[in-house]
């Protein structure tokens, strides 16, 4: 059994990470920004119990972060923390930069500090994004050339590719290209889950309407459990690389819309969105799916929810939270 340490342990990607770390029997160590106390206090953090232990660290102060990881000394380290939002990205690129980006240079030159020294290596998990590729359109695939559209894109470009020249360094590090995955734990800044709780609350009659932003955007959306078991799979594999993890299915938010009023019974769902300008992102790629035929052929990896089972799995999740269908 081995130790891993993750940080953005207090995210989606963390949460879930973090549960199957444990359930295979490994020591857990979670990196987190704010206070310790209230990120136990999430209920599946909490769950965990002690086989998580917590540890403080901005990510933008990266002296600090070393420190937690050369005191846990891991087998593995999943870097899954810094700011997530592409729309956010826009209002503070900097915050972008210092959390998606910085820490993984500084990250990266310790590891290398490491081998250098002779000291036993940390693998290293890189969440990079779909995002820095958007620029070209289409299917993306470990080929693909970086092509970011927003500050988002362009601080996980830079990071993604920082792990490939590390990996030319003897780093062991992996860089994981991740497409749009979700699921009942989704914030709800994320228009997967703005679209299931709107739902959830017009079915409960608490609410009239929903607005949302460009419905013909098409987007490869997956279950983030399949995507932090890639994760895993990765860092067990022997050999460092670069995996898309992807559905390879693309499906527009009308399809999504669609589906989720199906599963409250809503047929004629139109009536009840509306578009707002201000939700429309001028940038946008207006198709972006992945290949991941490499992760599929190498580590044996497939996704195992598919799109309407994770779209309903949402839904109904917002729909007890509210106490059911009115
Ligand atoms: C791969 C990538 O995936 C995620 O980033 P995202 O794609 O920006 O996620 P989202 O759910 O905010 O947008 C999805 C699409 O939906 C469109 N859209 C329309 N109407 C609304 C709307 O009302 N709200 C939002 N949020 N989006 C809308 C929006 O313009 C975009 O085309 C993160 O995990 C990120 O960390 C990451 O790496």
């Amino acid at each position: 059994m081995g130790t891993a340490l993750v940080t953005g342990v207090t995210g989606q990607d963390g949460g879930y990470l973090v549960e199957q770390l444990v359930a295979a029997g490994h020591e857990v160590h979670g990196v987190c920004r704010g206070e310790l106390s209230r990120a136990g206090e999430l209920p599946h953090l909490a769950a965990v119990g002690s086989r998580l232990r917590l540890h403080r660290a901005d990510l933008r102060d990266v002296t600090a972060l070393v420190r937690v990881i050369d005191d846990v000394a891991p087998d593995w380290l999943f870097n899954l923390g810094g700011l997530s939002s592409v729309a956010a990205s826009w209002t503070d690129p900097m915050t972008t930069f210092d959390t998606n980006a910085r820490p993984v240079i500084g990250v990266l030159e310790y590891l290398r500090g490491r081998q250098n020294r002779g000291e036993r290596p940390i693998r290293f998990i890189q969440a990079s994004s779909g995002e820095s590729f958007a620029g070209g359109g289409g299917t993306i695939d470990e080929t693909t050339p970086v092509s970011p559209v927003n500050p988002y894109g362009a601080a996980k470009a830079l990071g993604h590719q920082m792990v490939g020249m590390y990996r030319t360094q003897g780093v062991h590090c992996s860089s994981l290209i991740l497409l749009n995955h979700e699921s009942p734990r989704r914030p709800h800044r994320f228009v997967t889950r703005r679209i299931t709780a709107g739902v959830a609350a017009i079915a409960a009659g608490r609410a009239g309407d929903l607005t949302l932003g460009n419905l013909d955007v098409c987007r490869d959306w997956g279950w983030a459990p399949d995507y932090t078991r890639a994760m895993l799979l990765a860092a067990e594999a022997d050999e460092p690389r670069d995996y898309v993890v992807a559905t390879g299915e693309a499906h527009s938010l009308t399809d999504l819309v669609a589906a989720a009023f199906a599963r409250v019974g809503i047929d004629d769902w139109e009536r009840y969105v509306s578009s707002d300008a201000a939700l429309l992102r001028p940038t946008d790629s207006a198709v972006l799916t992945g290949d991941a035929t490499r992760l599929r052929e190498l580590l044996g990896w497939a996704p195992t929810v598919g799109f309407r089972e994770m779209v309903e799995a949402m839904v109904d999740t917002d729909v007890a939270e509210l106490g059911g269908v009115a």
